[in-house]
């Protein structure tokens, strides 16, 4: 039977569409994946804010995994929000099954794009010490990078340092520094123990980038399902959350949402 590539995101939800469960399934749909999802805390947000938000009981959350891994084929999975540490324990016994056989991609999610907290303080600790070894790929942009690194970052030297930094010490499989949150041109940097890369396009001009960074995890995490090298599924991953960001739709009274090729309206 041919291939079909499966992909679980692991995160919170957005009713506003534009974040978290919501945009991973969107992401994988569009990347020809077949899309699941376990599903976090429940978070009345949008493109203004968090207004509130409901965890789910971790037995709950053990059980969806169950329900997930028991029966379904997991190429590829990814973490999103993951608001306290009883959750990533959970989540971590069962990342730890799959033996590093499955490629992981991990958004450190800590506040959402308005600034509003998604996970508690002590959690962050954990998500460093016994979630990050255990990643194909983690994903964080510049203030989860400094909170990973204990260490400011202004430069894109400083991004290449802190890339090397995470993989070399504190032992991920692969850093992807974004620098969305620098001025000028819109710059990644990949290490994968090996080499540095660099991702660059030009920065659109917009506010509407609620989700660009689960949009842009979920891809490569799909890309990975699919059997692309680490390499190529950031360099697709980063033309599609691009494109995303170019066409995306100038709707809610904050950051609007990013856009996809089959919902395009030129
Ligand atoms: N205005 C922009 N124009 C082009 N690319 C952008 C722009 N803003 C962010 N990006 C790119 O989008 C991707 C997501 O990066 P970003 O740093 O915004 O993630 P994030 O902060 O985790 O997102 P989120 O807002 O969802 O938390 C990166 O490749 C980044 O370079
Ligand atoms: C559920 C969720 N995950 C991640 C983000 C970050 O954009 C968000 N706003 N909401």
């Amino acid at each position: 039977m041919k291939h079909i590539p499966c992909a679980l995101t692991i995160a919170g939800t957005d009713p506003s569409g534009g974040a978290g469960i919501q945009a991973d399934l969107k992401t994988f749909q569009e990347l020809q994946t077949y899309g699941m999802s376990v599903v976090t805390s429940v978070v009345a947000q949008n493109t203004t804010g968090v207004q509130d938000v409901h965890h789910l009981p971790v037995e709950f959350i053990e059980q969806q995994l169950e329900s997930v891994f028991s029966d379904m084929p997991v190429h590829a999975l990814k973490t999103g929000m993951i608001a306290n540490e009883s959750m990533m324990e959970v989540i971590a016994r069962y990342i730890t099954k799959t033996k590093k056989e499955v490629a992981y991609v991990m958004d450190p999610v800590m506040v959402a794009t308005s600034g509003d907290p998604l996970i508690v303080e002590e959690a962050r600790h954990f998500l460093k010490k016994e979630l990050l070894p255990m990643t194909t790929i983690v994903t964080p942009n510049l203030p989860e990078t400094e909170f990973i690194t204990g260490r400011q970052i202004e430069s894109t030297e400083d991004m290449k340092e802190a890339a090397a930094y995470i993989v070399d010490e504190l032992g991920a499989g692969a850093a992807l520094i974004k620098g969305g949150h620098l001025q000028g041109k819109a710059v990644d940097f990949l290490f994968d123990g090996h080499r540095i890369y660099t991702f660059s396009e030009e920065r659109i001009n917009t506010k509407n980038t609620h989700g660009t960074g689960c949009t842009y995890s979920a891809a490569i995490t799909a890309n990975l399902s699919k059997g692309l090298s680490l390499y190529e599924a950031v360099l697709h991953a980063k033309n599609f959350v691009t494109e995303a960001i170019r066409y995306s739709f100038p709707i809610g009274s904050g950051n609007g949402p990013t856009n996809h090729w089959a919902t395009r309206i030129e």
